[in-house]
């Protein structure tokens, strides 16, 4: 047996695994890496985030992605070199992350990565009869797994989609895993480029469980902004839409779309939210002359109704409780707006449960590699057509 094969053996029947979880979503802002320490499996997995950063992406890389990120035609070999030039890149910026925590590779057990999403295609947006739900993820892992010396997997998404899903939202797995709690219905809220969430019944009920994105997030907002100030990346604090007021008929308008009545679970991207869709929905509204600061606080407002009617379709009258992560949580105007429309609901960060929100994406992609190598039997799906009962990610040997 190769030494790599003999130590992922090793590994699957340890008591503990120290596991780099990586995650670059879709706002391209840059590499998560979070150094976890997880112990068990199933419900019993606990984990401990030991180091948390995140490495910004140079402006030439973010550019160099923006190319080929969500449109429908690019220049294949500039997939083709991204593809391998963020394998290794990550791989390069472990290292560094490992370097200032003062820890070597040998003492990393596995890394989990996500990869940069390049293209998301459920049937619901490509239409196309006959094609599958498929998803694109780039920054091969081999190459991660060569740089590093450590065992990668990678790919999460792929087996999601050959079972029967959307490829996404992945996150069910690991809430189940780490945040149900008997007796309190939870929803686990993201604010990523793409908002999603997972409901957590308090009967623990894993027929009820489901996770979905929601719409946006972030995506539209952020590229909105860059398209009117070139020297910003996203609206700072809320700073632009709170000197704005949002338009009810615009507002109408972004939340008029069929993505919005399909049942849960559903997945999206900025293949649908992008600037496109906002002009689209501007056409629609009759007013002639709208200022950015306008335009941005009805953005937000769009995904704070986008989100907030969701767990409203979601939890009904009754009364949740909402753990917040992503970097939405920052945008203080949006979780005003969120909680305005969810009177009645109490909207917490992720923090309360003792996980950094902003690291929690990069530790489910960690709790995900610790189910593949370790799980006992795939701790979710099994019985619920929506959550495919399988173990998720590509095995990267580096010798
Ligand atoms: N202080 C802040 N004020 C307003 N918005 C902020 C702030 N900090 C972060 N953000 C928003 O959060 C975004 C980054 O969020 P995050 O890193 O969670 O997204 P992502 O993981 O790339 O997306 P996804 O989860 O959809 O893949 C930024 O692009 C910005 O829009
Ligand atoms: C295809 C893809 O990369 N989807 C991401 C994206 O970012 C947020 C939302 O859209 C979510 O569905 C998913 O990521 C999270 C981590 C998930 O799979 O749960």
């Amino acid at each position: 047996m190769s030494k790599s094969l003999e130590h992922l053996y090793q590994l699957s029947k340890k008591e503990s695994r120290i596991i780099i979880g990586l995650m670059s979503g879709t706002s391209l802002d840059g590499l998560d890496v979070a150094l976890c320490a997880l112990a068990g499996s199933g419900p019993a997995t606990r984990v401990n985030l030991l180091q948390f950063s995140t490495v910004p992406y140079t402006d030439k890389l973010k550019k160099e992605i923006k190319n080929i990120f969500s449109k429908r035609q690019v220049d294949l070999q500039q997939v083709c070199l991204l593809n391998a030039y963020i394998g290794t890149y990550h791989g390069t910026l472990i290292l560094d992350c490992l370097r200032q925590w003062g820890v070597r590779p040998d003492e990393v057990d596995l890394i989990a990565s996500h990869g940069q999403t390049i293209y998301h295609a459920p049937a619901a947006l490509h239409g196309l009869p006959d094609m599958p739900n498929a998803t694109l993820q780039i920054g091969d892992g081999d190459h991660l797994a060569v740089k590093t010396g450590i065992i990668t997997l990678s790919d999460f998404r792929q087996k999601h989609i050959a079972a029967g899903g959307e490829g996404a939202p992945l996150a069910v797995y690991g809430d189940y895993l780490l945040f149900s709690e008997k007796g309190q219905d939870r929803i686990m809220l993201n604010i990523g480029g793409i908002a999603n969430f997972t409901y957590l019944p308090g009967s623990l009920d894993p027929a009820q469980i489901f996770s979905s994105d929601v719409g946006p997030g972030n995506t539209i907002m952020d590229a909105f902004i860059q398209s009117q100030y070139p020297d910003k990346y996203y609206d700072a604090d809320g700073a632009l839409a709170a000197g704005g007021t949002y338009h009810p008929s615009l507002l109408a308008a972004l939340l008029d779309h069929d993505f919005f009545r399909q049942p849960f679970p559903k997945t999206t991207g900025p293949e649908l939210f992008n600037l496109n869709y906002l002009s689209e929905a501007l056409r629609k509204t009759p007013i002639n002359q709208m200022s950015p600061a306008d335009i941005m606080a009805t953005l937000n407002r769009f995904s704070a109704e986008a989100i907030a009617g969701a767990i409203k379709k979601t939890l009904g009258e009754s009364n949740g409780e909402i753990f917040v992560s992503g970097g939405g949580m920052h945008n203080p105007l949006l979780l005003k707006n969120i909680q305005e429309l969810l009177r009645q609901m109490r909207i917490r960060s992720l923090n309360t449960l003792g996980i950094n929100p902003d690291a929690k994406e990069a530790i489910l992609f960690a709790t995900l590699a610790n189910e593949c190598i370790a799980g006992q039997s795939p701790g979710l799906g099994a019985g619920n057509p929506k959550i495919p009962a399988i173990r998720m990610g590509k095995i990267s040997l580096p010798d």
